[in-house]
């Protein structure tokens, strides 16, 4: 609220939500943390309507639980008064910090929760080996971490992971299209681009990838957003 960001001293951070909240009260529109919000204060402050919600949820399932913030667990805990829960989830995965998200939720769920039974999934059916063990080295650099678990696997090695350090975007993109074409020259059967995927974490970053493609006649999909329409 903005009375929460005046305490602090941030008087600008006040001013733009206050701004913020009448634009939204003015087109009678919520944002998604309004969800949440008037959810709770219709299942706190109406007992007739959590009475009614009470058993249109008999189960409860959540997936991806690490990237629940505190507003989504209390609500959650509301629905699940019936103690019906199944979380899952996995606090090295956790990327929605930013959005108010905190690993320490599994703590609260096994306080809250205590007649719950914990099931460890430590095996990985996904990835190779050499992947599983670059990973799990990775995490245990992580200093927020309550327990260190043990990732297995049954999988073969797999090739060698390789980790370029790029200076620009533009050497980023010239790296990753030549090998492209390295890769796909070298195979028998022709070209086969179809068998290759580029993971990019922001949108700009496809932008440089999409304009690359196109410069040197790659055929390209694009799954999310793509800058430019496909000619
Ligand atoms: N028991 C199993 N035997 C064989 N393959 C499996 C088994 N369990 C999962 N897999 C395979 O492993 C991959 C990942 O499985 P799944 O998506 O269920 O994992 P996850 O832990 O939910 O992943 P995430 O961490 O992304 O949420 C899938 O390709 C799935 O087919």
């Amino acid at each position: 609220a903005p009375e929460e960001y005046e305490k602090k001293g941030d008087l600008t951070g006040a001013s733009i939500l206050r701004h913020y909240n009448e634009i939204l009260v003015s087109c009678n529109a919520l944002d998604y943390h309004d969800f949440i919000n008037s959810s709770i204060t219709l299942l706190t402050k109406f007992p007739e309507v959590y009475k009614e919600c009470q058993n249109t949820w008999q189960a409860i399932v959540v997936d991806e639980f690490q990237d629940t913030s505190a507003m989504q667990y209390f609500l959650l805990k509301l629905l699940a008064s019936h103690n019906h829960i199944t979380i899952v989830g996995d606090d090295d995965q956790s990327i929605f910090s930013f959005n108010g998200a905190d690993v320490s939720g599994f703590d609260s769920f096994r306080r809250d929760f205590p007649n719950h039974k914990e099931i460890r999934l430590n095996k990985n059916y996904r990835s190779t080996r050499a992947i599983v063990e670059a990973a799990t080295a990775l995490i245990h650099n992580n200093t927020k971490r309550c327990n260190h678990k043990l990732a297995e696997t049954d999988n073969p090695s797999g090739s060698k992971i390789t980790v370029k350090e790029c200076h620009s975007e533009d050497s980023q993109c010239a790296f990753v299209i030549d090998k492209i074409i390295e890769t796909t020259s070298s195979s028998a059967e022709g070209r086969d681009f179809g068998k290759i995927a580029v993971l990019y974490r922001r949108q700009i970053t496809g932008k440089a990838f999409q304009v690359s493609f196109r410069n040197r006649k790659i055929p390209f999909n694009v799954h999310g957003v793509a800058f430019y329409r496909k000619k």
